[in-house]
């Protein structure tokens, strides 16, 4: 079934006559045109039409099978309104604006608009075989490219230095970083989001690097802490601990497993080992057009793990002022469990 048949389905099943996608990440999977930001697709069960403007006239033509429209608001809501009549259409309210909402119901009086989140979404979180592949290319770079960097990390260079290395060798390779490369040293170990700083690396430091390759258009996701000489037995105990915790939940990832448990499977391991506070954030999450997208692996999540779903697995512990420790693989749900994709050697500290 293509990606526009499944969203139809969807639409009949919520009632929707149309629907407005705004979202990139959305825009893309539906189209393939490769500068999203700049794209609005409307399905209808009888048509799909990619709206863009004369910036992209030739480049929407190359990469989407999609007929296309090119103007700008208003004119692209008054091409659109042949398609929307009366009919009730769906917007993407997790991402659409307040005034973007005003602008369709301006220019759309007769229809009625209903909030319709998560529905793209929803069938990106299962990809199909062309999309495992590119997040299978991008995490395969992204091995290499840790595995080069990985010598580079030790005493008296700046985690600035591993950050540049790594996007270096990325964009030789014809991709770019996934999002700004995590490199956190020392204490700056205890900043889950510590992207790379001038600080200076030193001896007997753990250093969280968490990276990603983005390969036309698909993201990969990784973090390794690794040792910078032999760090103190604190920092060594709560190392083992995270990767007793993520080896666990890996272990546990299955078709049906509840994204929920796999959470407190790792927490409760982290937690007896008195490191409860110190996980500061979520099991995990989807990854694909987007870093972070469906499912989401935490407490609160009703998500349930199905086949073609590609997760990372990232507990980790910060102790503030002291240090910390991350380590996360992508995950690719299989249809009898699992297939860790990031081949990065884990190491002992
Ligand atoms: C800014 S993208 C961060 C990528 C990273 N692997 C990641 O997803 N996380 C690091 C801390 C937890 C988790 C997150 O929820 O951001």
């Amino acid at each position: 079934m293509t990606q526009l048949t499944r969203l139809r389905d969807e639409m009949r099943q919520r009632g929707l006559d149309a629907l407005w996608v705004s979202r990139p990440a959305n825009v893309r999977y539906l189209t393939g045109f490769t500068s999203p930001a700049d794209g609005k697709v409307l399905v209808t069960q009888e048509r799909a039409t990619l709206y863009t403007d004369a910036r992209y006239t030739v480049q929407a033509a190359e990469e989407s099978a999609l007929p296309q429209f090119i103007a700008r608001p208003p004119a692209t809501y008054e091409h659109a309104a042949a398609d929307v009549g009366r009919g009730v259409v769906g917007f993407e309210a997790d991402h659409l604006t307040v005034a973007g909402l005003e602008e369709l119901e301006a220019a759309w009086p007769d229809a009625t608009l209903k909030a319709a989140p998560g529905l793209v979404e929803e069938l990106r979180s299962c990809k199909d075989d062309r999309e495992i592949e590119a997040i299978r290319a991008a995490q395969a770079l992204a091995d290499r490219v840790y595995a080069e960097v990985r010598p580079m990390i030790r005493a008296g260079l700046r985690e600035a230095d591993i950050a540049l290395e790594i996007e270096q060798r990325l964009r030789r390779a014809g991709a770019t970083n996934a999002f700004d490369v995590i490199v956190a040293s020392g204490p700056r170990g205890a900043m889950p989001h510590g992207t790379a700083s001038d600080r200076v690396m030193q001896d007997g430091e753990l250093v969280t690097i968490d990276m990603g390759a983005c390969l036309n258009g698909y993201n990969s996701d990784m973090t390794r802490t690794v040792a910078i000489g032999t760090p103190t037995d604190e920092m060594r105990r709560v190392y083992g601990a995270v990767l007793e915790a993520e080896e666990a939940a890996v272990q546990a990832v299955k078709p049906g497993a509840r994204a929920a448990d796999l959470d407190a499977l790792a927490r409760g391991i982290l937690e007896r080992h008195g490191l409860a506070e110190a996980f500061a954030h979520s099991l995990g999450h989807g990854v694909g057009l987007m870093v972070h997208e469906a499912p989401g692996l935490r407490g609160t999540s009703e998500d349930v793990l199905k086949p073609g779903m590609l997760v990372t697995i990232e507990p980790g512990a910060y102790l503030p002022g002291v240090g910390g420790v991350r380590i996360e693989d992508l995950v690719l749900v299989t249809e009898d469990g699992y297939e860790v994709l990031s081949q990065a050697v884990k190491e002992t500290v």
